[in-house]
């Protein structure tokens, strides 16, 4: 099967960071604020090395381009040996696995060389043909993450600028679909209660759902996105940000009113949303951008829109457009996220455009 290297690899390493990040989400939380005013936190770059190192032993040639970089840890030796203590800690039960993504880190010098490895310039600099990029978010969703909600560990595989395999590793979604999505004190939920799912696709392939493990890859399911026809809009369940400066909740609610929709929004941090709608946890997912200092970048959406894509549901900006992975980092003010099964596309995207128009 195509892909079939790096979708191990990617599973594995993402199992590994979780690992990582359930540990410290058991700790008391505290961040540092970046240039941008966006936390980040030892999860983050813990997660960040433990992710980069497994991709540099499998796939040394291939580019990457993650969030975070190691210069605020070069700087804090306290800072570094934190993230170092648990980066050491984390490795997969099953040796096998373990090795097959390098192993543990040696040393700190290699662990703040794995962080700065996501450095790349990307899909933006790519011009020639077959040119891979590897995308990561080691927590997206941080606020989610230090308020005990949703976050998502979220790397994808752009190929020629398209998304061809993207994995969400979700700690705090469950298991079961019919479960309610916990909000808040999801981190005292572990793996032995049900929680805990890694989300995968590969193009052509079709969406996946394991349980996050501690081991080697489980046995995954094939899952598809819930059937909603317009007749039922009504009662279908909306997903959006937490956070109002993410997208804006009075326009969302604007489209859910005019659409007839009769429960609120379930509110979720992180990618988490996608990971939902792919489960069918969720059926709509509205992301509209609200200032044009918001510089979001695209790469947030690369292994959501696969993952749903793949589940059968389709992704675009507020025209229906699909998003445009060449355009560059950010993804431009105005144009927003629509996240809908093929049912009721048309229908939710015809609500978007009408409200935006207002
Ligand atoms: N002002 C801003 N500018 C750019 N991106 C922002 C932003 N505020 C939030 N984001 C993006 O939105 C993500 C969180 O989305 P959500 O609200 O769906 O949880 C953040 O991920 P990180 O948590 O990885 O920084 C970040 O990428
Ligand atoms: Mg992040």
């Amino acid at each position: 099967m195509p892909y079939e290297t790096e979708l191990r690899t990617a599973l594995l390493a993402l199992q590994r960071a979780s690992l990582l990040t359930r540990r410290v989400a058991l700790t008391t939380l505290s961040s540092v604020t970046k240039s941008d005013r966006s936390p980040v936190t030892v999860g983050d770059f813990g997660a960040q090395a433990l992710v980069i190192s497994a991709l540099r032993h499998a796939f040394p040639d291939d580019a990457i381009v993650a969030e975070e970089d190691a210069a605020a840890l070069r700087d804090n030796e306290a800072l570094r040996g934190k993230v170092w203590d648990y980066v050491q800690g984390a490795g997969l039960s099953d040796e096998g696995a373990e090795s097959s993504i390098g192993g543990p880190l040696k040393s700190e010098r290699d662990m703040l060389d794995a962080i700065d490895g996501g450095a790349s310039e990307g899909f933006a600099s790519a011009g020639s043909q077959g040119r891979r990029v590897w995308a990561l978010d080691p927590i997206d969703g941080t606020k989610g993450f230090l308020r005990g909600g949703q976050y998502a560990i979220a790397l994808a595989l752009l190929v020629d600028a398209k998304p061809v395999l993207g994995v969400l590793a979700c700690p705090n979604l469950p298991q079961d679909a019919s479960a309610p999505i916990p909000t808040e004190h999801a981190h005292e939920k572990g793996e032995g209660e049900g929680y805990g799912v890694l989300v995968s696709a590969v193009a052509g392939q079709g969406t996946t759902v394991r349980v996050l493990g501690s081991g080697g890859v489980a046995e995954g399911k094939p899952t598809k996105m819930r059937e909603v026809g317009e007749a039922q809009i009504g009662s279908a369940v909306f997903c959006e940000s937490v956070e109002s400066g993410h997208s804006s909740h009075d326009h969302h609610a604007l489209i859910t009113q005019k659409l007839g929709v009769t429960s609120s929004p379930v509110r979720m941090d992180s990618q988490a949303k996608y990971a939902s709608l792919a489960m069918g946890l969720a059926d709509v997912y509205l992301r509209l951008p609200v200032s044009a200092s918001y510089q979001e970048k695209i790469w947030d959406h690369a292994a959501g829109e696969i993952v749903v894509k793949e589940a059968g549901g389709m992704v675009g900006d507020v025209q229906g457009r699909p998003l445009d992975w060449a355009q560059g980092r950010t993804l431009k003010e105005n144009k927003g996220v629509v996240v809908a099964g093929k049912g009721v596309w048309d229908m939710v995207i015809s609500a978007v455009k009408d409200v935006l128009a207002a």
